[in-house]
């Protein structure tokens, strides 16, 4: 693997890291650049990568510069990296909310390879879910290189348009969080009923473990998965009649329509900051 550098030593680049260390990737290859000193020393202790204090220096002669700061922070970060990129054109991936490729090009200052992608926080136990577009400058071993990378986090999909991303985005990259926010209400909902909290949590996240596995195990669908739960005129159907009377298809369509809204805002406010 060619040398890379992460700026941003935050959540999702520990989870990108971790997930490359688990697959053998040589920590000496790896640099990271992040401004908090405990945040590095933890990176440094936990997985041996190397660590700067300076993006410049991160970035010095890598072959892949992943960025992964967030969309506010992306102009600023692109245009301090301008000398490093235009001196050694490496391959960026952007992993920013919202912020387009057209964009970051400007920021950097010139026509680049640019693959963007949105993986999402299960990463970090290598259940991650990451959707990938590449511009029209990405060689195809640039391609397998930033596949490379992400794959060591869990799925990959290529889309085939940029602007899927933000629907990607509100779907399995902000997705998780409507998982654990179903896993709170279920967990309270039980609570109030009279369950301990301790139990109602560990059955509230085991139901959730086991339905996901079945989603991916099964290879059967949602639609069949959930009928096989619910027997004629039993608990379930007079729960999902409830959820049904309550518009929750519509609830759920509404909240993923937010989600990519504000991930178009996200480039928009750039816009109009920088
Ligand atoms: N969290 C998620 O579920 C997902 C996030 N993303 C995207 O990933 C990106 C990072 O998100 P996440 O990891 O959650 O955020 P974090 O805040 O955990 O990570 C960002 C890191 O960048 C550091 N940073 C700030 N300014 C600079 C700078 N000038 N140069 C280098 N590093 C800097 C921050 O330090 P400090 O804390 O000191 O500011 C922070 O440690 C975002 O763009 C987000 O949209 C994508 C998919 C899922
Ligand atoms: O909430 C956010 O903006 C980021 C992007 C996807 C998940 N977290």
């Amino acid at each position: 693997m060619n040398r890379i550098a992460f700026i941003g030593g935050g959540n999702m680049a520990t989870a990108l890291i971790a997930g490359m260390i688990r697959h053998g990737a040589q920590p000496g290859g790896i640099a990271v650049a992040e401004p908090r000193a405990e945040a590095l020393q933890e990176l440094s202790r936990e997985y041996g990568v190397a660590t700067y204090t300076n993006n410049l220096d991160a970035a010095e002669g890598a072959a892949i510069l992943v960025l992964a700061v967030k969309p506010q922070m992306m102009a600023d970060v692109c245009r301090t990296l301008r000398p490093v990129v235009q001196k050694y054109r490496p391959v960026i991936i952007s992993i920013a909310a919202g912020i387009r490729i057209a964009q970051i090009e400007r920021w950097l200052d010139g026509a680049l390879p640019v693959v963007r992608c949105m993986p999402n926080t299960p990463a970090m136990i290598g259940a991650g879910a990451t959707a990938l577009f590449a511009n029209g400058r990405v060689s195809a071993p640039q391609r397998a290189e930033a596949q490379h990378v992400l794959d060591a986090a869990g799925l990959t999909v290529w889309v085939p348009e940029e602007d899927q991303l933000d629907t990607v985005t509100a779907l399995s990259g902000s997705g998780p969080a409507y998982f654990f926010l179903m896993v709170e209400a279920l967990e309270n909902a039980a609570f109030s009923q009279g369950l301990s909290r301790e139990t109602a949590r560990a059955l509230a996240a085991q139901t959730a473990l086991g339905a996901g596995r079945m989603l991916i195990e099964s290879g059967e669908s949602a639609a069949t998965l959930r009928q096989r739960v619910t027997s004629p005129k039993g608990t379930t159907q007079a729960a999902l009649d409830s959820f049904r009377n309550d518009h929750f298809n519509a609830i759920v369509a509404r909240a993923v329509d937010a989600a990519r809204r504000r991930g178009f805002d996200l480039s928009e406010d750039m816009e109009s900051n920088t």
